[in-house]
């Protein structure tokens, strides 16, 4: 058994874990990384990176559709094996030598195996041959071991070998039948890729489509996962299910109807890695997620430990990870060289976007992009909020944009400071216009300064302006 001291572990080599590592490694500490899996995580082989590779044939063909005169150009559907062996390369056929490389070249060490807190500081390494290593921290033991697909207490659903959001993101081929169940960003994105490479989707959304963003994007996206002929079922839940000798999925639900299905992908969120990562060694319940304070340290654990990405659950997307990994990786170096680290509102080490202003995009048909508040979170906040609306339809870069544009934008701003608190778009191609508002959210840009900042002629982002005029000077 070797013995070998580094000033940081981090446990979980997945975007976070490598963040870190790389900030800390910058800043002259020597770092080791712990993975069992790939480097990479699950953002480059089974989240977004290869989930986004489908769907990004799918908004190109839709975008040119919408174009008369391209339109024309296009004439049949999309060559799904062609979507699928794209999808390939982009999650590097699922082999990490492209991100061992960089490791390597970063300076970070890597052990493969299952990492296990073993004691303070302490972290047990247990590789695929049985061989255990422990490495000692001088510093600090990182946790970014990310997250895992919630399977629900389904009746017969684990017999049924359903698909995870793993399953669906690395399909070697199109089900004719997809039954899922959720009604979130997973289930959504996934509809609406497979309905496109020609499965019939079946979409239990139990607590409705996208709920917890503002409700006219849900609506838009129902309505358009409908047209594009995906049954959604708003209020369904499953009762049971049952894979017959033929292989077919049968879903009774607990209204008593009944769905068949050649594949059920389950996409009702996540549950923390964090069953065997030895927190029982040092006091800490296995399984659950790790809550931290705004230096991202665990509760309940020593100055030594922290946790960031996923597993902490303070959002759930590989950006706002990569932020707190970047913040944390600093910090372990101000605090390694003996300084204290500003983890104050907005500080060079401080996470504070995490709570004012986490961007999203969600790539269905039409993408909803957001950052912030929802007009419900932020009354439900105890904000004195003006909400402002505006049909991105009418926007004449919207219009140019494509034939029969159809989509929505609001602006929620806080009347006592006069400054946006969150936005939201839903439409065809929003994605890139979303990081406008994230910088107006953290720079905390009065309305009045807003009006400065002028949107070119004519693109879509002249829609910053019509929200002005609606709000009035
Ligand atoms: C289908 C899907 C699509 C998504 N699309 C997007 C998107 O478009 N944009 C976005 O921002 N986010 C997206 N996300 C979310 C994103 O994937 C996660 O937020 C991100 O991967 C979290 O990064 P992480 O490093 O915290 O964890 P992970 O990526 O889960 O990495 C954790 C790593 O730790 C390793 N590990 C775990 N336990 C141990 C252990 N004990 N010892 C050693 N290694 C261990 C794992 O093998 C893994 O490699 C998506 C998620 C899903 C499920
Ligand atoms: N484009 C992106 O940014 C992107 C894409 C995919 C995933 N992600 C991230 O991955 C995470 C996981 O996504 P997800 O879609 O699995 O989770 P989610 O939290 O987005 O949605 C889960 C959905 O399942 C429903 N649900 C919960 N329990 C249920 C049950 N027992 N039966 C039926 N429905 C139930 C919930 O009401 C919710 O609508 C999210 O937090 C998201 O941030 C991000």
């Amino acid at each position: 058994m070797d013995n070998i001291t580094y000033d940081v572990v981090v446990i979980g080599a997945g975007p976070v874990g490598e963040n870190v590592a790389d900030r800390a490694v910058q800043g002259g500490l020597s770092v080791a990384i712990v993975e069992r899996e790939l480097v990479g995580g699950e953002c480059s082989y089974w989240a977004c990176m290869p989930t986004k590779a489908l769907l990004r044939s799918t908004s190109a063909l839709r975008a040119a559709r919408q174009v008369p005169g391209a339109r024309e150009a296009v004439t049949g559907t999309l060559d799904a094996t062609a979507v699928l062996a794209r999808r390939d390369s982009f999650a590097s056929h699922w082999k990490d030598d492209g991100q061992v490389s960089w490791l390597e070249s970063a300076g970070i060490e890597l052990y493969r195996g299952q990492g296990r807190i073993s004691g303070e500081r302490m972290v047990e390494v247990t590789g695929a041959d049985g061989v255990v290593t422990t490495l000692t921290a001088r510093h600090a033991v990182v946790v970014a071991t990310g997250s895992s697909a919630l399977l629900p207490d389904i009746d017969g659903l684990r017999d049924a070998r359903p698909w995870s959001s793993r399953e669906a993101a690395a399909a070697t081929g199109v089900p004719a039948r997809l039954a899922v169940i959720g009604g979130g960003v997973v289930a959504s994105e996934m509809a609406t890729a497979f309905t496109s490479l020609g499965s019939t989707v079946t979409l239990l959304a139990r607590d409705g489509v996208l709920h917890l963003a503002e409700p006219f994007a849900g609506e838009r996206v129902t309505a358009a996962l409908r047209e594009s002929g995906v049954d959604v079922r708003i209020g369904a839940e499953a009762a049971s299910v049952v894979r017959d000798e033929s292989g077919t999925v049968h879903i009774t639900l607990t209204d008593g109807a009944q769905i068949e299905a050649d594949e059920v992908l389950v996409a009702i969120g996540r549950t923390p890695n964090t069953l065997d990562i030895g927190l029982d060694r040092i006091g800490l319940k296995p399984g659950a997620w790790l809550t931290v304070d705004d230096a991202l340290r665990v509760d309940g654990a020593g100055d030594w430990l922290y946790a960031a990405g996923d597993v902490n659950r303070r959002a759930l997307l590989t950006h706002q990870g990569k932020y707190q990994a970047r913040a944390l990786g600093d910090a372990l170096v101000a605090r390694a060289d003996g300084r204290t680290a500003d983890t104050g509102a907005w500080g060079r080490h401080a996470v504070t976007a995490d709570e004012r202003a986490v961007p999203q995009v969600v790539f269905t048909e039409p993408e909803v992009a957001s950052v912030g508040l929802t007009a419900a979170a932020a009354e439900k906040a105890g904000l004195n909020i003006r909400v402002v609306d505006y049909n991105l339809g009418s926007v004449s870069g919207a219009v140019l944009h494509a034939e029969g544009y159809q989509g929505h934008a609001r602006m929620v701003v806080d009347e006592d400071r006069k400054v946006i608190v969150g936005f939201t778009l839903v439409g065809p191609d929003v994605a890139e216009l979303i990081h406008a508002a994230t910088i107006a959210i953290v720079g905390e840009v009065p309305i009045d300064r807003l009006w400065h900042a002028v949107p070119s002629f004519p693109t879509v982002s002249e829609v910053w302006l019509r929200l002005l005029e609606t709000y009035g000077r």
